[in-house]
């Protein structure tokens, strides 16, 4: 270790940060001291700040005002690439790896002047891998690889580029227990050898299993730096949202034995030629009954629902309210009253560039308040946007800021507003409250929650297993494709989920 890796001198200092955008200040006078080789978490409500503060850190946005220090010494980024040669590294949500090349390839791409592209690339990747106990094939494919060493491939990459400083945007968000532990130990890893880590995220139970430190912001300001172990989960969301936050209860069953979605024999080839990707799935959600499905990332998820909305063609039948309408355009779907709140937000789910209003009609054009008549309705269009903004608590500046001005969360509670408008009769939640903070994440539930009392079946896929327990009257257990077995949600465990997710014995 060289004298820059002591603990508790400061790796990073942010002073005084502003930031302001159109009708926005994203950053007002934020201050954060990150201390070397620690675990510094940043928590706060949808759109606080938080990861406008890490792209200025990271050199993807310029502040308006205020100091950034990197190891003592003031430093100014003009891109990504002057905050890496000063040792910073950022892993997105999105992960950003070649599927078909291997571990080593990814990480040495675009890198190869630093250790060259050979054994010497090789020699240096197993030194990280080892030092940091990362356990990694160099010579697998990428896509053999699970969420969670996919992930751990680009903390290397980052690693391989000299950062001392990883900052990881919401690093839990897409893995199950076991990955998080796993996770976890590769933190406590990186910190032994010197690494810092900065983290953003809304699992405030995981932030105080982990975080040596926590900076709480709030609407653009840093409220305070507390210590972990002295702190409570529902303390830090007190801080967060400067209330008191409302505490969730739960409901008894509204099941009837009216079908309302009806999944017969699903199965769908790969077009690649591999493996299938659904195989014989079948299952019924009944009116007032919410469905769980739990499996992880990858293993038929996204192609079940999009088989269900009518967007990949596969045999067997989709029912709905009684009618085949396996045959039907995924419009058509819509109209007939599926809801559908899709994995990925940003591809599926919005038109980044138009204006809230217009993201209201998306997939919605030929219904009130949208439409009157044979019109396109603007004023009933932009009405509802505003009653959806207030009900979801959408924190924009307004309904003609574009999708892509807002932040992460507040991009996921327009669509759950937008998709839970209209009474569905059935709702395809994908991740519902991906990204979205403790207050939010209680009102999604509260909405799914009287949605489902009223009548609303509900299939749900969640990572977040908590979310998959609670909310869920079934849990079907999804693996390579297929149905593997029912869960109790009243009785299992998310340990147990967890591990029947990975092909352990389901409980009975
Ligand atoms: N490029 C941009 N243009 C306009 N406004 C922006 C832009 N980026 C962020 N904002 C605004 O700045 C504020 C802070 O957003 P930021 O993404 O930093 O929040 P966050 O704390 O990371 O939220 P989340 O938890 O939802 O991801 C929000 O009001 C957001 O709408």
């Amino acid at each position: 270790m060289n004298d820059t890796s002591e603990p508790n001198t400061t790796a990073v200092r942010l002073t005084d940060i502003g930031k302001r955008f159109p009708g926005v200040i994203a950053n007002d006078q934020v201050n954060v001291t990150v201390r070397r080789a620690t675990v510094h978490a940043l928590v706060g409500e949808n759109g606080a700040g938080k990861s406008t503060l890490m792209k200025i850190l990271y050199g993807v946005q310029k502040p308006d005002s205020g100091t950034i220090e990197v190891d003592g010494r003031q430093v100014s980024f003009s891109s990504p690439s002057d905050a890496i040669a000063a040792g910073i590294g950022m892993v997105f949500q999105h992960f950003m790896l070649a599927d078909n090349l291997t571990v080593l390839e990814n990480v040495v791409l675009g890198a190869e002047k630093l250790h060259g592209s050979g054994d010497r690339a090789r020699d240096r990747i197993h030194e990280l891998a080892r030092s940091y106990g990362f356990d990694l094939d160099p010579d697998r494919l990428v896509e053999d690889l699970g969420v969670g060493d996919r992930q751990r491939v680009e903390i290397l990459k980052v690693l391989y580029r000299g950062a001392h400083t990883i900052i990881l945007d919401e690093p839990t968000a897409v893995l199950v227990p076991q990955e998080v532990e796993e996770l976890f130990d590769n933190l406590r890893g990186l910190k032994a050898e010197g690494v810092t880590v900065i983290f953003i995220s809304h699992k405030l139970d995981e932030v105080l299993a982990i975080a040596d430190d926590v900076t709480v912001i709030r609407r653009g300001r840093t409220v305070t730096t507390v210590d972990p172990k002295h702190t409570t989960a529902r303390q830090l969301a007190e801080l967060m949202v400067g209330s008191e936050l409302p505490s969730p209860s739960t409901e008894s069953s509204t099941v009837t034995d009216v079908v309302e979605l009806s999944v017969h024999d699903l199965s769908l080839a790969d077009p690649l030629g591999g493996r299938d990707l659904l195989t014989d799935v079948s299952f019924d959600i009944h009116r007032g009954e919410v469905v769980g499905i739990a499996g992880v990332e990858g293993n038929g998820q996204a192609e079940l629902v999009e088989a269900i909305m009518g967007m990949r063609k596969g045999t067997g039948t989709v029912g709905l309210s009684g009618e085949d309408i396996s045959g039907w355009s995924t419009a058509r779907r819509r109209e007939a009253g599926i809801g559908y709140i899709p994995e990925d937000r940003q591809r599926h789910g919005l038109l980044l560039d138009a204006p809230l209003w217009e993201n209201r009609m998306l997939g919605h054009q030929t219904r009130e308040p949208n439409r009157k008549g044979p019109f396109i309705d603007r004023g009933g269009a932009r009405s509802d946007t505003e009653r959806i903004v207030a009900a979801y608590d959408v924190r924009t500046p307004s309904i003609d800021t574009t999708a892509r001005a807002l932040s992460g969360g507040n991009q996921q509670k327009l669509i759950v507003g937008r998709e839970m408008s209209g009474d569905p009769v059935v709702l395809i939640a994908s991740h519902p409250t991906r990204g979205v903070d403790v207050g939010a994440q209680a009102a999604i539930w509260d909405y799914i929650k009287t949605a489902r009392r009223e009548g609303l079946a509900v299939l749900l896929i969640s990572a977040d297993l908590d979310e998959l327990i609670g909310l869920s009257d079934t849990i079907h257990v999804m693996l390579r494709g297929r149905l593997v077995g029912t869960v109790d949600p009243q009785t299992v465990t998310p340990q147990q989920l967890g591990s029947a997710m990975t092909g352990a014995e389901v409980p009975a």
